[in-house]
């Protein structure tokens, strides 16, 4: 149960304020049981205490045992510098919340205390408005009251899916790095309509409403992606011409290889870490 759960963010950038959005919209929580706070730049805290009516402190300002959950969401690169300075003031019973790409929780148990709660997370920034697909993998010493109050919370921004800790890379490939290919199709999308007689804000709404409809269908129908796509086909009509286009330009094949990038990249975040050290 979220009730009563305080909930400190550590980091204040885009993907703490989307989380942060969907969370206090959703009202699983009181504004005042989230805390917002980062490295050093005090107006951001500001700003998202403003805008969100939560807590924003200051390190010096946090006080550790009132914090049920700690989320941490800096670049994968502070990762270390954030583990050491926190690990005198938590307690293993606290649960440490992680969205940063790549970093293992076998990583974060080893540089906190004997027992930590760790839990590896993979969220997207539409959780802004509640609709990220979020993936998350317990670590071994995490209690099944603290999974279950961590997958209430993450319901309210968004989808949520427990998988293997293996499959978080190619799961970050396709939905936590995902929203930008949309929007960079949707950035064609847009130049392509004004160069042929739209305005751009029309193009913008005509393309995010296809896409929309795109989505829903794969959502509420039976029929298979490959299914939708030949209803919408006619033989020797406009679609066919458009995707034997985007076959002859690489579109399926560049789809795949943005996804396996991506991953690729998240499991090279991983690799380049220090090799995990016994305390
Ligand atoms: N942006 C996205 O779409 C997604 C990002 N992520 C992960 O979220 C994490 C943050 O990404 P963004 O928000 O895009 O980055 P960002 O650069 O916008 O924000 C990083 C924040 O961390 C703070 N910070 C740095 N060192 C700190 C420290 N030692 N203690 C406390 N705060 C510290 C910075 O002041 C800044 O507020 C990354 O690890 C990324 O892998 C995960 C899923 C999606
Ligand atoms: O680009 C990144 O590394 C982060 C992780 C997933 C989405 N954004």
């Amino acid at each position: 149960m979220l009730a009563n759960k305080t909930i400190a963010f550590l980091g204040a950038g885009s993907m703490a304020e989307a989380m942060i959005s969907g969370i206090v919209e959703s009202k699983t929580v009181r504004n005042d049981q989230v805390i917002v706070s980062n490295r050093c730049n005090e107006d951001r805290l500001i700003e998202l205490s403003n805008r969100y009516g939560i807590r924003g402190q200051k390190r010096d300002e946090l006080n550790f045992e009132e914090v049920d959950i700690f989320v941490l969401a800096m670049k994968p690169k502070d990762i270390d510098n954030v583990l050491s300075s926190i690990k005198g003031d938590i307690r293993a019973d606290q649960v440490v919340l992680s969205v940063l790409a790549g970093i293992p929780t076998a990583y974060m148990e080893d540089r906190l205390n004997d027992n930590q709660q760790v839990i590896r997370v993979m969220p997207n920034t539409s959780s802004m408005i509640g609709e990220s697909a979020t993936a998350m993998s317990p670590g071994k010493h995490t209690g099944m009251d603290n999974v279950m109050d961590a997958k209430e919370l993450l319901k309210s921004i968004g989808e949520v899916y427990i998988i293997e800790e293996a499959q978080m890379d190619i799961f970050t490939g396709i939905a936590g790095s995902g929203p930008a290919y949309f929007y960079y199709l949707m950035e064609h999308i847009e130049k392509v309509g004004k160069e042929n007689g739209l305005d751009i804000e029309q193009a913008r709404k005509i393309g995010a409403q296809t896409i929309l409809g795109a989505a829903k269908m794969m959502m509420t129908q039976e029929e298979a992606p490959e299914e939708l796509r030949k209803k919408v086909t006619s033989p020797n009509g406009t679609t066919q011409a458009g995707l034997e286009a985007l076959k002859e330009y690489g579109g399926g094949e560049a789809i795949s290889q943005a996804v396996k990038g991506a991953a690729k990249r998240s499991k090279e975040i991983s690799e380049k870490l220090e090799k995990v050290t016994i305390k």
